[in-house]
């Protein structure tokens, strides 16, 4: 593929320095007449610099011709045969050249090149100018020289593409040149080109290899050069190109194409032959095509050959530009993509592989195929998932950034000039706020009996007679060294909400309360909430429940804490352990005090309650009566009703605000949770909220959102099919799959469900992948979405919209309603086992013994088995295998007649004679007829 520079030099009749020189001028590195260079660049070199160099070399042949000429040629004659191997092309001719027969072949072969084209038909007059000026290249080509002394006769020239046998070289010329010689050594062109004539330029082509015409062939140091004129004219030829095509390969595979093509040369048949020659670079490049697509390396092959006599029109400049373009591209498994210099790609996360071509300006259909060499079936537009778009960039030599979610929303609020998460203004803005609190711990520790507790024991809820409702937060006022200090309470126990917040970026809490009960200790999951906390850097106070039982140990709990980090304040740490009883109502107050000191101690809490409001939803549902409800956590600014805002992929006004007492509240400021009423949709828990300008903006921000994550969604839900699982569903037959569609009337609903049905286990052969869910009423768009992809609408606790359910019955999409959880799974259940192909199980029914055999014309199968059945029965409907020896000669059989005595009978049972035909004539006496049955299993 790659050659040296002094070889290129040779190659094009000039002196090293210039080609180095050139080179240079492209702004390729080279150092010296030995650097070597890579094809498409010789290309390139040749695309951009070939004429004007094959000008310079032909005078300096003109020059030079007359003494080198002689001794040259000879020289240039072994060379070909053996010692250049590279040069295929010439090698071949020679060898092809004595198949031609017609003796003068080898001889006239070089001459026959050199004539001018036209001419070709005449070979004798071969010119001596043209010689001339190829004398140079000539030298390095063996062929031509040798030629050329037998016999001024170019005609047979075309003989050595008769060779088309090594054909491969003439091929390619021969298309045009080779042709000519055609008609006189007919029988060289393996009538590959049958148009040959056409073109002019026969006359290198002759000699030229396919090969290097495409420009891979360049590299050949031995090949007989064409005259410089010729240089372009070959790549119109090219279509001739039998099966040598050195398509894209053809630069990479200089060498390896022209054997093939030797082979392939001759008609369409070497085409794959030829392939691999020219695709000699790319692993894959060896793919055998089609014969008639090796042959042409593309498309214009497939057009070229189709129309008889087609005319081979030269290259466009286009057309040239593409092929180099390709061909500088390298190849990956057979596929030419233009890799990258490391340069960083942005894509989302979700994005597709057309995304990705976008970005880095390739063909997205190449992208797939590389995707798919990798192992990889995804289409242009699938989304793809992080770990295959990192693999891709690898692959390709990008630097694949997948924008993380929050960065990706950072980038979207930016491009609407705004910003989450910071308090304007300065320090002077800032006021206090009051702490957010977790509660985390091991299950039955009493969690939500010490929330529960707490709420109770609320100063202000007990001075409003309030009764506490669940929003998902509350806030709770205590009195610390005289003063009202309020602390918020998320209502989720547990680290899996704290953690799935923190998953989405959000981190609503700044102190976490971890709950031990004194009686069991430190458990499995105290650890693993203790963890979770570090992780995210927030203080923890530790929360010692149950000490009114007995067997209570409070101070064991906190030697067995101190093991992990948190060394109680009396033991030296700075870690406040409060013992309390969630039932007895005991410690209560102390734990507020220690969750206010703690903050104090530890934490800023600081916010700009003058702002436009920002925070975190931390619970959202459809409310039957009221909508989407979310309750919003106000980090900074203050939220008032009437408010623009916009939560996650959800937005609208705010029509009304609640307390956790079920109060309407004007405002909420820092700290403060809130239920919100007014929104269009259901946001996540964990999306962040912020009032904007307008509900224009709030709706533009949102739908941006919107479509974001689902894109999000398709990635992670996509999950990646590999060839292997392809391959494996394939063998096992098609695979199953139940779509899926989910509405609930929460997303925590939702989520359920979904958790519970990816619990389902059915086994490989059907799968369940839900392809969207959503809160709300089951709409037409679901309804389409579901007719789209044959997907069945499970509404839970929801029912359709406006005309959805007429839609659905109009395209046949199945919706099922459930209100309870275990009822849905039970039936998607049922319905996956449904889709189980059956797995039948063989029943013995009975053997019988052929007898005698009768033959009757009258029967469609030959000969009637006169039997006696010897055991169990033979049905008509039956299954039958024949028995010879121990050995069974012929399975899974059909009975195609059975009688007892002269009548049809459906069955004939042990100890009786009976008649059988079966779909088989080879039957035998002495075989046994077993029967069977096949009978569905039933799966468990
Ligand atoms: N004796 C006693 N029992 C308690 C105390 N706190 C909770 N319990 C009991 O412990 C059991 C578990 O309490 P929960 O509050 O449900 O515990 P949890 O940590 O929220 O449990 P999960 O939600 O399953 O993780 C319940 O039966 C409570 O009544 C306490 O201080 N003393």
């Amino acid at each position: 593929m790659a050659v040296r520079v002094h070889e290129l030099a040779r190659e094009l009749g000039v002196e090293s320095k210039v080609v180095l020189s050139t080179l240079k001028e492209m702004g390729e590195y080279v150092k010296s007449a030995s650097s070597t260079v890579e094809a498409p660049v010789v290309r390139r070199l040749k695309e951009e610099h070939g004429d004007r160099l094959l000008e310079q070399g032909a005078k300096k042949a003109a020059r030079k011709a007359p003494a080198k000429k002689a001794d040259e040629a000879p020289r240039a004659a072994e060379k070909t045969p053996e010692s250049t191997p590279a040069a295929p092309p010439a090698t071949p001719s020679a060898p092809t050249a004595p198949k031609p027969g017609p003796a003068p072949t080898p001889a006239p072969a070089p001459e026959a090149p050199t004539p001018a084209p036209e001419e070709s038909q005449a070979p004798a007059p071969a010119p001596e100018a043209p010689a001339a000026a190829a004398a140079e290249t000539t030298d390095a080509r063996p062929g031509p020289a040798p030629t050329r002394t037998p016999g001024p006769r170019p005609g047979p020239a075309p003989a050595p593409r008769p060779g088309s046998a090594g054909g491969l070289p003439t091929g390619g010329s021969a298309g045009s040149g080779g042709p000519r010689p055609g008609p006189r050594t007919p029988a060289a062109r393996p009538g590959n080109n049958p148009f040959s004539s056409k073109q002019g330029m026969q006359q290198d082509r002759a000699p030229r290899p396919p090969a290097a015409r495409e420009g891979g062939a360049p590299a050949r140091p031995g090949m007989p050069r064409p005259n410089p004129a010729m240089m372009p004219k070959q790549s119109s030829v090219t279509p001739a190109r039998p099966g040598g095509r050195p398509g894209p390969g053809g630069r990479a595979g200089g060498p390896g194409g022209r054997p093939g093509g030797g082979a392939g040369r001759p008609g369409g048949g070497g085409g794959a032959g030829a392939r691999p020659g020219g695709f000699s670079g790319p692993p894959g490049g060896g793919r055998p095509g089609g014969p008639g697509r090796n042959q042409r390396g593309g498309t214009q092959g497939a057009f070229g050959r189709a129309g008889g006599p087609v005319r081979r029109g030269r290259k466009s400049k286009r057309a040239k530009r593409q092929e180099f373009d390709q061909m500088q591209a390298p190849s990956i498994g057979g596929v030419r993509v233009r890799k990258g210099d490391g340069q960083v790609v942005r894509l989302a996360r979700g994005a597709s592989l057309t995304d990705f071509a976008d970005k880095v300006g390739v063909d997205a259909a190449s992208l797939v195929q590389v995707l798919f060499h990798m192992g990889e079936m995804v289409t242009a537009t699938q989304s793809v998932n992080d770990e295959t778009l990192q693999l891709l960039g690898e692959e390709l030599n990008y630097d694949v950034q997948v924008v993380s979610p929050e960065d990706e929303d950072r980038e979207l609020l930016e491009s609407f000039s705004l910003e989450f998460g910071e308090d304007e203004g300065d320090e002077a803005d800032l006021a206090a706020r009051p702490p957010v609190v977790t509660v985390m711990g091991h299950v039955d520790h009493g969690k939500t009996k010490l929330l529960d507790a707490l709420r109770k024991a609320n100063v202000a809820a007990k001075e409003a007679g309030g009764i506490t409702q669940s929003i998902g937060a509350y806030q709770v006022v205590t009195e610390v060294d005289g003063n009202e200090r309020a602390i918020t309470f998320i209502d989720t126990p547990g680290h899996e909400a704290f953690t799935a917040m923190r998953a989405r970026g959000a981190q609503a809490t700044d102190i976490a309360i971890l709950v031990v009960a004194a009686d069991d200790g430190v458990m499995p999951q105290t650890v693993e909430a203790l963890n979770h906390a570090k992780a995210a850097d927030v203080p923890v106070v530790v929360a010692v429940n149950k000490i009114d039982k007995e067997g209570a140990d409070s101070t064991k709990v906190r030697g067995q804490l101190t093991e992990y980090g948190l060394v109680p304040e009396e033991y030296g740490g700075d870690t406040m352990f409060i013992d309390v009883s969630a039932k007895a109502e005991i410690g209560l107050d102390a734990l507020l005090e220690a969750i206010v000191l703690t903050a104090d101690a530890e934490l800023d809490l600081r916010a700009n309650p003058n702002q436009r409001a920002e925070g975190l939803a931390i619970e959202a549902h459809l409310d039957r009566g009221r909508g989407p409800v979310a309750t919003v956590l106000v980090q900074r600014g203050t939220l008032r009703v009437g408010d623009s805002l916009v939560a996650g992929p959800a937005f609208g006004r705010v029509r009304a605000m609640l307390d956790e007492f079920g109060e309407n509240i004007q405002e909420a400021t820092p700290s403060r949770p809130a239920l919100v009423l007014g929104l269009t949709a259901v946001p996540g828990a964990g999306d962040n909220f912020m009032v904007v300008e307008d509900d224009r903006l709030a709706r533009q921000i949102a739908e941006k959102r919107e479509a974001r994550e689902r894109n999000a969604l398709l990635a992670k839900r996509s999950g990646r099919r590999t060839l292997e699982d392809f391959m494996s569903s394939l063998e096992k037959g098609e695979t199953d799959e139940l779509l899926l569609i989910l509405k609930g009337d929460g997303a925590g609903s939702v989520e359920a469900l979904e958790d519970s049905l990816a619990g389902i286990e059915i086994g490989d052969e059907v799968a369940l992948r839900v392809i969207d869910r959503g809160v709300g009423a089951i709409t037409e768009t679901d309804v389409n979405l579901a007719a789209a992809s044959n997907a069945v609408i499970v509404g839970y606790n929801v029912r359709p919209q406006g005309k959805a359910t007429e839609l659905a019955d109009r395209e046949g999409v199945e919706i099922k309603y459930y209100s309870v959880i275990y009822q849905a799974i039970d039936e998607i259940e049922a319905a996956l086992k449904g889709m189980l192909k059956p797995i039948y199980e063989e029943q013995q029914l009975g053997t019988a013994e052929i007898r005698d055999l009768f033959k009757s014309s009258k029967v469609k199968g030959g000969n009637i088995a006169g039997c006696m059945v010897t055991s169990g029965s033979i049905r008509r409907n039956a299954k039958v295998r024949i028995v010879r020896d121990g050995s069974v000669v012929a399975d899974n059989l059909d009975v195609l007649s059975l009688r007892r005595e002269k009548d049809d009978a459906s069955e004939v049972r042990e100890g009786f004679e009976c008649g059988v035909v079966v779909s088989y004539s080879d039957v035998k006496v002495g075989d046994v007829i077993e029967a069977f049955e096949l009978v569905e299993k039933k799966r468990d």
